[in-house]
């Protein structure tokens, strides 16, 4: 179990990671999710001892990851994908990688295939495209199999086969029992892959919790075919709504069943209607400007 406390980072008189605490499980995908800035880089280089932390502490099953015999064998990490000498092959690069954590080179050759690099393995670093590179870095992560797998923004040029791919090798970890941090500015890159969303805004976790709980359906987007009649019975119902550009109503905190029975009892013709799920943006804005101020 991956155990993160306190964890600080201050540069100057700037605190960009401020008393960060959580733990990771072992068999889940975890969600590091925040705006650009927010900290998700800076926590994990923190993790791993790339950059000292402030104040606070990360440990591995105990152990800081400094004090692991082998890190590399016990953590996989994706945090700088673009880190490698583009005049190497991708075949060298992971038989360096390969030596330095004490792996056999002929595992190079199964993790190349694992990301479907076999083919690109004896061209140089440098013609790699975005996703190319990813996989590499992926493929080192993988490269001692290690139980603990942390990827910073790993969809970064990824196409959508990528992304799905990316997706059941995250899982498949977790269902073998691993344990997988991944972070990433974009919910909807992550949302199907995780089972935990851990959301850090200006250094703070602000939210943390199950992926149907911090994003559960949120409200109902409707259409119908006299939108304004349709949102005065809404209203007089007592439902909030909001209406978008496009003619489409968005009813906060309602079921379709409810806004269908509005729309029924008045006779208006619906042409759609749906459920709709708050998006990284909506649940930031309501978490950062909760009057409650407990979410923080
Ligand atoms: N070496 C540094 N010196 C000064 N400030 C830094 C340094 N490294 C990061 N920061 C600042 O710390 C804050 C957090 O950056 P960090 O890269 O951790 O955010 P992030 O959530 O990973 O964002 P992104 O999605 O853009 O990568 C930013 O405001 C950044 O400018």
């Amino acid at each position: 179990m991956i155990t993160v406390s306190g964890l600080t980072k201050r540069y100057g008189d700037r605190t960009v990671v401020d008393d960060v605490s959580f733990t990771l499980e072992p068999g889940t995908v975890t969600g590091f999710l925040g705006p650009n800035g927010a900290g998700k880089t800076t926590t994990m280089r923190m993790m791993t001892g790339l950059v000292p932390a402030s104040a606070g502490v990360a440990t591995v099953d105990g152990r800081s990851y400094g004090e692991l015999p082998n890190p590399g064998a016990v953590v996989g990490t994706l945090l700088d994908a673009s880190a490698v000498h583009p005049g190497r092959t991708g075949r060298t690069h992971l038989r360096l990688l390969a030596s330095a954590v004490g792996v056999p080179a002929a595992r190079v050759d199964e993790v190349l295939h694992q990301v479907g690099l076999a083919d690109a393995a004896r061209r140089r670093v440098g013609g790699y495209s975005l996703g190319m590179r990813q996989r590499l870095g992926i493929a080192g992560a993988l490269l001692a199999d290690p139980p603990v797998l942390m990827f910073d923004e790993p969809v970064n040029g990824l196409d959508p086969e990528g992304i799905r791919w990316m997706r059941d090798l995250l899982r498949g970890h977790a269902a073998r029992g691993g344990t997988v941090l991944l972070s990433s500015h974009l919910l909807g890159e992550v949302e199907h892959t995780v089972d935990r969303l851990l959301v850090i805004g200006d250094g703070r976790i602000v939210a943390d919790g199950s992926v149907t709980s911090l994003l559960g359906a949120d409200g109902v987007a409707v259409r119908a075919l006299q939108p304004r009649a349709l949102a005065v019975a809404l209203e007089a119902a007592g439902f909030h709504v909001e209406r978008e550009d496009d003619g489409v109503l968005v009813v906060a905190d309602a079921s379709p069943a409810e806004v269908g029975a509005v729309a029924a009892a008045g006779g208006h013709v619906l042409v759609d209607l749906r459920p709709v799920q708050r998006g990284l943006e909506d649940l930031f804005f309501q978490l950062t400007t909760s009057p409650k101020g407990n979410l923080r």
